[in-house]
């Protein structure tokens, strides 16, 4: 893969929580507008791999690159603008549950100092995609599953970020709800976003028609898999 074309590039990047060897020489490149999957049982390390791009969590050791920064350079005043380049997509979805819909997908936008006139034009927009414009009022204890995760969706993608995470994404939905949000992925990447998704997910993997990548404790079974 040409350099020039992977936004995610990962250089021999290890991750360790004491002795516990949760990332093992990983190198990997994410091209543009990639849809990528990657596999493994629970607690190969899948999650940890999501972390580490968002600085959640920092590498033991190695290199990453997002869209040209190195994560390990990067002064801390940066970081937010490193976050806005992802829209991340959890398994249990982490609304706020006293916040309405409208306002859990707003949030995003406000803290990024918006007008409140285009925010409600973007919320209501975002919200119409995801077929979730007659429930703005709604609480997220109120939704079901399925409801919560497309709120979820539009509240990653509201800001447009240049890559998607999602963690299990359909991990607590039936498969109904799952086809629609793979639907929406589907969607956001067709409009140009790199979509990277962390799945356990045996039927979801050999559906998938993208790139998958199998990680196993730790260690991706191709590491050099361009
Ligand atoms: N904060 C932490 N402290 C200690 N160990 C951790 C921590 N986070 C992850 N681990 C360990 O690192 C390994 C990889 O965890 P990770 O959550 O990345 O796996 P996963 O593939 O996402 O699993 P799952 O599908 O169950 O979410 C596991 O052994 C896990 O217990």
């Amino acid at each position: 893969m040409a350099e020039k074309s992977a936004v995610i590039r990962m250089f021999h990047v290890h991750r360790r929580y004491g002795a516990k060897q949760a990332l093992v020489d990983v190198t990997l490149d994410i091209a543009k507008n990639e849809f990528l999957y990657i596999s493994g049982p629970s607690g190969a390390g899948k999650s940890t791999l999501l972390k580490l791009l968002y600085l959640a969590e920092p590498v033991s050791e190695g290199q990453i690159l997002v869209d040209g920064m190195n994560l390990s350079r990067i002064p801390r005043r940066r970081i937010p603008m490193l976050r806005r380049k992802f829209g991340i997509i959890f398994q249990d979805y982490k609304l706020i549950p006293t916040r309405t819909v409208y306002e859990n997908v707003a949030l995003v936008l406000e803290a990024r100092g918006k007008k409140r006139s285009l925010i409600e034009k973007k919320v209501k927009s975002v919200l119409r995609v995801v077929r979730m414009e007659d429930r703005l009022t709604a609480f997220p204890p109120s939704l079901s599953g399925g409801e919560q995760q497309r709120v979820a969706v539009a509240r990653a993608v509201i800001g447009d970020p240049k890559i998607i995470l999602a963690d299990e994404p359909t991990g607590s939905l039936d498969d109904d709800s799952a086809a629609i949000i793979f639907q929406l992925l589907n969607m956001f990447h067709n409009r140009g976003a790199t979509v990277v998704v962390a799945t356990h997910d045996k039927a979801l993997i050999e559906s998938a028609t993208g790139r998958v990548l199998h990680l196993q404790q730790g260690r991706l079974d191709r590491p050099l898999d361009i």
